[in-house]
Parts: structure tokens; C-alpha cells; sequence
């Protein structure tokens, strides 16, 4: 073929021309005009597009915005009546709040149930784990008890803003869900209480877990305003490790596989998410190394609290609401710390100054704010404060069991493990390590 043979020059008043038998044809542009050609045959795709793209400035130098968003509203309307499917959108960011939801869907969506051909993969600056995502404005179906949904991810550039209370990121990112109609209740219920577990499993097996401290040597907060500082926990000790009797080995997993199974439980009950432990027994018998198990066990992280560090029941407090879900919070040697062996033997109240805790060195009054008292630690393991958070425990570690009785009543200390020397059983164990 030929340009003669296919195209017309059709404007440019002799600034477009063809040359060599119809294989080369030139547009000149200058500061006067420029030039065109047309092709010859018609395409019925680009035909379309031509009229579509008339009807639609048509309508919109015909009709005012307004007239045309009430339309397009009322035609989506009837689309969505005559639809079988339902749509929800899930943002990133909700108003200036983070969506949950959003991030617990973006971690569901790489779990192993659910399979994709193609995800973007991430690494965080000083992370030892890679996390997996779903691409931009790719979909993912997928089934759960027989109903199948589809996910897409919804990327798009942020309108500039003049104006706003935080920075927002450039792109305006979400996922639509699309669900059958008739399958929209169970989804909205079941499904999403799914997507919730499974993403906090993932991210309790993926993340890098951290050893906390309130022993800062000076005391107050960090930079930050935070009162923990923290270290990557790497305790190599585990339930496998750990030289002790098998059974009472196991009935301690158990325990522990349960407490963090089993928050219906605590929820149907009306009882807080937490459980407390008491290690008791001789130095040196693995106290320390039961705690770094437990948590390597639960993946938890561990907030190792200094009670000579803490100068007053709110500052107590204050430590305790900025403990995370799924932690072990461990006060050892809680008989160094306390100067009281049983209540019932002094008959004095929590508040009296023999009653306080004498570990923090600084010796004054609850008045003056700074001492904390016993009522301030029964507080802190199961009062009204306790409870902002879920999902903890609470270790105390003690070489005397002799404590307060109501330090170690049922719902503050639950199990009372007694860490004795090496019985035969235990040495086989340590050996076989
Ligand atoms: N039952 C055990 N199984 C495995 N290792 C143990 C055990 N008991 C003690 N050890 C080892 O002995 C050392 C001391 O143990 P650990 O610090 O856990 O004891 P502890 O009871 O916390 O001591 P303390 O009461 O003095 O704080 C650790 O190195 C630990 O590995």
C-alpha cells in the first residue's frame, strides 16, 4: 500500500505533502498553521469512539453539571436494582484516620489461602520479614464457606490539596469489595471477623518482636514521649529448651494456647483478656528463661517493668496504657521490691505507708507522689486500668511465695508455677539439648 492509496491530506495549505511513490508523507507545523491527513477507510472502533466522544461534549455544553449528576445518579440507581451484586468500598484512610480494616485486607489478601499470579512485594527499613500486597488496580476472588468475592485494589493520584491537617500520601489507595447480594449479611459479619484474625496472626508470626524496659537511668519518657524504650527480643529459650517436668510443661502450653485462643471466651464471660503468672522458687532454677519462652512460644512481646523505677501509682498507670495487645508484662523478684509478706498478718491498709512499696529507693509518701503503693500494683494486675488493652499477661517472679494473699488470689495470679532444681526428667532434657 501507499499513503496515495489510504490517506488525504486534508488541511495545511500545501504544508503536507507525500513523496517517494506514497512511502513517505510530511507534516509541517510553522508559526502560521499546521497541517492534517485523514485516513481514507473507516474503523468501526474509532467511529465509535468519535460518536461517543460528540454525544459527550454534546451533553456537557447542553446540559448544567447538576442536571447531568442527577442522571448519572439516577442511572447507577437502576444499574445497582437490576445488579445481583453489592459494592464496598474500604479506604486507606478514613477522614484522617488510619482504616484498619484496610490494612488487615492488604495482609489477608497474600495469606496462603488466597492465591494471586502477581503481588507487589515490600521490606521495611531494618525489618528481617517481607510482606506481600496485592498490585495496583489488580483484582483477587476469593471463596469463603461458598461464597465467592472479588477484591480489587483501587489505586489513584490525590487531587493537590491546599489545605490539610496532616500530610496525606500522594495516591488515594482502597479496595472495592464486591459481594453477592444474598451472600451480603454473612459476609459482612463472618467474613470480616475473618480477614481481622487471620491478618493479626500473619502479622504476629511476621513481626519483629521487642524487649521493653522502663529503665531508662534517670526515668521520664524518651524523645518521643514514650515511657518504654525497647531492644529487639532474641531470648534463644524455648518450651523445647527448657528443663522441666514434661507434664507440668505441657499443662503450661496449654494454658497459654488456650488464654490466647479463646477470646470469645473472655468476651462472653465479660472477663478482661489477661491472664497472670507467678514463677516462684530458688535463683537460678529458669524462672527468666520460662518468660523468654512463653513469649517466644505466643510471639508475644515482653515489657520488663522496674518497679524501683516507677515513682507513683499514676506513673504506673501511665506505663501500663502504653503496653501493646499480645505482650507479657514481668515484674521480677517481686518480693526485692515489696516490703509486705501478708496482709492479714500486719492488718494494715493498702494505703498505710508500711504498706507501700519500698523497691523505688525514694522512700516518701503516696501524697507527695512518689512512692507506689500495693494498692497501686493490684491496680495495675486487675483493676479498671488493667483492662486498656487485651490480650496480656502478667509474670511476677519471686524466690519467696510468702506474698500477699490478694497479689496471689485467682484472676491476678492464675497459675502458680514452682521452678525447682533439675529432677531426673529435667536433666534428661538438658542433655538431650
Ligand atoms: N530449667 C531450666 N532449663 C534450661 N535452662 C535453665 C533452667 N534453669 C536455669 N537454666 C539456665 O541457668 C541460667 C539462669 O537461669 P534463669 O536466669 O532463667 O533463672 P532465674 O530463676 O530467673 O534466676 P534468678 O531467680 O536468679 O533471676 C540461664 O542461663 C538458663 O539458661
Amino acid at each position: 500500500g501507499s499513503f496515495y492509496e489510504s490517506f488525504d491530506i486534508t488541511w495545511g495549505d500545501g504544508r503536507a505533502d507525500i513523496y517517494e511513490t506514497g512511502q513517505l508523507l510530511t507534516c509541517t507545523l510553522d508559526k502560521v498553521s499546521g497541517s492534517g491527513f485523514q485516513s481514507k477507510k473507516e474503523y468501526l472502533y474509532a467511529s465509535l469512539l468519535g460518536v461517543i466522544a460528540f454525544c459527550q461534549t454534546l451533553m456537557n455544553s447542553v446540559f448544567p453539571p447538576e442536571l447531568r449528576f442527577a442522571i448519572t445518579k439516577h442511572f447507577n440507581t437502576l444499574f445497582q436494582l437490576f445488579s445481583s451484586y453489592c459494592y464496598f468500598d474500604i479506604t486507606e484512610i478514613d477522614g484522617v484516620n488510619t482504616n484498619e480494616l484496610y490494612d488487615a485486607v492488604q495482609l489477608y489478601l497474600t495469606s496462603s489461602t488466597v492465591t494471586s499470579n502477581r503481588l507487589s512485594l515490600t521490606r521495611a527499613t531494618n525489618s528481617s520479614s517481607t510482606t506481600f500486597s496485592l498490585s495496583s488496580n489488580d483484582s483477587i476472588a476469593d471463596t469463603f464457606d461458598s461464597a465467592t468475592v472479588l477484591w480489587e485494589h483501587v489505586v489513584a493520584q490525590r487531587q493537590t490539596q491546599t489545605f490539610a491537617w496532616r500530610p496525606m500520601p500522594d495516591e488515594k489507595r482502597g479496595f472495592t469489595l464486591r459481594v453477592e447480594k444474598k451472600d451480603k449479611s454473612f459476609i459482612l459479619g463472618s467474613y470480616l471477623d475473618h480477614i481481622m484474625e487471620t491478618a493479626n496472626e500473619i502479622r504476629r508470626k511476621n513481626q519483629d518482636r521487642f524487649l521493653y524496659t522502663n529503665s531508662r537511668g534517670g526515668g521520664g519518657m524518651d524523645s518521643r514521649g514514650l515511657p518504654w524504650e525497647s531492644v529487639p527480643f532474641k531470648h534463644p529459650s524455648t518450651f523445647e529448651t527448657l528443663a522441666m517436668d514434661p507434664a507440668k510443661k505441657r499443662e503450661i502450653m496449654e494454658d497459654l494456647k488456650d488464654f490466647a485462643e479463646c477470646e470469645s471466651f473472655y468476651r462472653k464471660t465479660g472477663r478482661a483478656w489477661k491472664r497472670g503468672y507467678l514463677l516462684y522458687g530458688p535463683p537460678g532454677t529458669g524462672k527468666s528463661s520460662m518468660i523468654a519462652a512463653m513469649a517466644n512460644y505466643l510471639g508475644y512481646d515482653v515489657y520488663d517493668l522496674e518497679l524501683a523505677e516507677v515513682r507513683s501509682n499514676s506513673e504506673l498507670r501511665k506505663l501500663l496504657m502504653k503496653t501493646s495487645s499480645k505482650s507479657i508484662i514481668v515484674i521480677e523478684d517481686i518480693d526485692c521490691s515489696i516490703d509486705l509478706k501478708n496482709r492479714s498478718k500486719k492488718k494494715q491498709s493498702y494505703y498505710e505507708p508500711e504498706m507501700m512499696l519500698t523497691g523505688s529507693g525514694l522512700g516518701g509518701d503516696e501524697g507527695k507522689g512518689n512512692t507506689i503503693t500495693l494498692f497501686g500494683l493490684l491496680n495495675f494486675t486487675d483493676g479498671l486500668w488493667s483492662c486498656c488493652g487485651s490480650e496480656r499477661i502478667f509474670v511476677f517472679t519471686t524466690n519467696h511465695i510468702e506474698l500477699d494473699p490478694a497479689l496471689l488470689r485467682s484472676g491476678r495470679m492464675d497459675m502458680h508455677v514452682y521452678m525447682s532444681y533439675c529432677t531426673f526428667a529435667s536433666v534428661k532434657i538438658l542433655l538431650r539439648c
